[in-house]
Parts: C-alpha cells; structure tokens; sequence
C-alpha cells in the first residue's frame, strides 16, 4: 500500500490542484490567524470544493465549540486537526464536528512524547507527530523543523501520521526511518512561509508515495 499524503497549508488555487493532481490525499487548510497560511472558512470552504478525492483536514489550536460549530456548518471538513493543549476527552467531543474523524498533534523532540501519545488511544482517531515549535513561537506547528524520526519507529498505540521537517528531499529517508504510512509537511513544498511551490507539492507526493516504511 502507498504512503498516504496530506500537504497543509493549502491557501491558493494552484496549489490545491498541483495537490490534487500529484494525487495527495489530505489537503489541511489552517483556521488560524496567527499562521502566514492561515485562511477565513469562507476561503478554506472554496478552495475545499476543488478536492476532488482528496479529503479535508481542518487544522485548528484549542478551537471553542463556537468555532467547531461554524468549522461543521462552513466547512463541513472530513477531518479536524488539533494542534494545541487539547485533552484526550477534548479530542472525543470534537469528533462530532468532523465527518471522519479527530487528529490530535504531538510535539516530538525525545522517547517520552512519543510514549505519552498512547494516552489518545480511544480519543482521537490518529495522532500526528509533529516536531516541538521554537521557544516563544506564536503558533504551534509549521516550523520546517525535523527530529530524529526513528523516535516513533514502532509506535502502535494508535495509527500515526508523520509530520515535521518533512521535504521532497527527505520524505522518503523520514518514512524508512520511521516506518510512517502517512506523511504531512508545509514548509518543504513552500518558496517562503505562506507562499506554495506547485514543483515542491507535485515532487513531495511522488517521493513520499515511493517510499517504503521500513
Ligand atoms: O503551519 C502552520 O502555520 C500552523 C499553524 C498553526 C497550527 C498548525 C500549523 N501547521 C500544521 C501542520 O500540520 C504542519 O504541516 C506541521 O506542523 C509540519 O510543519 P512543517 O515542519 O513546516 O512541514
């Protein structure tokens, strides 16, 4: 089976069907204004329609039952992403505002943040390693930053989606390191935060679909 793909971000046309046509099958839009890819749910729900099979992830840091009920009604994502301080229980109750399900993302730089993801097993529905933002960052994920992904070589408490530095050039090392079936980046497939590269999206797809988890 081949490597699953979600490439987040997804801000402008062109890149959504450079994402669509390599054939990625997540596209991540992110609701938070604080991110330089951040989108309105307006603009997330219109670029959303041109998915084709691909499937949405909503990506969104403590969201209040507020913004997950006009998440629901805007966008109506398969998926919702959390990546902030979300609980266990937290992630459970979100699980009724996505048609397919909750990830939950958890910061990596050693073992034990790997160890302590087993305690989503039954909440969410995967988790999606990510490496730690920079001290005093103002957003949590997108940094460009990578680890030593063989950390999560093995982790089976519940399915995981490799994130974090990832790059065309690296992906498919990162997903042998790692044994990953599922791979996630932004920054590898940008010319600058914010700004998407159509050649880096198209290139990332196919080297992370050769890869092999090993
Ligand atoms: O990318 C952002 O700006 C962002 C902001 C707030 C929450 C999450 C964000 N990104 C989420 C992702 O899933 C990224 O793809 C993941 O953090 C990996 O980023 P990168 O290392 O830059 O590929």
């Amino acid at each position: 089976m081949s490597v699953l793909v979600k490439i987040c971000g997804m801000s402008d046309e062109a890149s959504v069907r450079a994402a669509v046509a390599a054939g990625a099958d997540w596209l991540g839009f992110i609701i938070f204004p604080k991110s330089p890819r951040g989108v309105s749910l307006a603009e997330a729900a219109r670029l959303s329609a041109l998915k084709g099979s691909a499937k949405s992830v909503a990506v969104l840091v403590d969201p209040d039952d507020a913004l997950l009920g006009q998440v629901l009604r805007v966008l109506a994502p398969d998926i919702i992403q959390l990546h902030g301080q979300e609980s266990p229980e937290r992630c459970l109750d979100v699980r009724n505002y996505a048609r397919e399900g909750v990830w939950k993302a958890v910061p990596v730089s050693g073992a034990a943040d790997v160890a302590r993801a087993s305690r989503y097993a039954g909440f969410a529905d995967a988790v999606l390693f990510d490496a730690k933002p920079p001290a005093g960052a103002d957003r949590p994920g997108g940094w460009g930053e990578g680890y030593d992904y063989s950390l999560v070589k093995g982790f089976d408490a519940l399915p995981f989606i490799l994130a974090g530095g990832l790059t065309p050039d690296n992906v498919t090392d990162a997903i042998a390191a790692s044994g990953a079936m599922a791979v996630d980046t932004v920054s590898g497939v940008e010319q600058e935060p914010g700004t998407k590269d159509t050649g880096k999206i198209a290139a990332f797809v196919h080297a992370a679909k050769r890869g092999v988890a090993g």
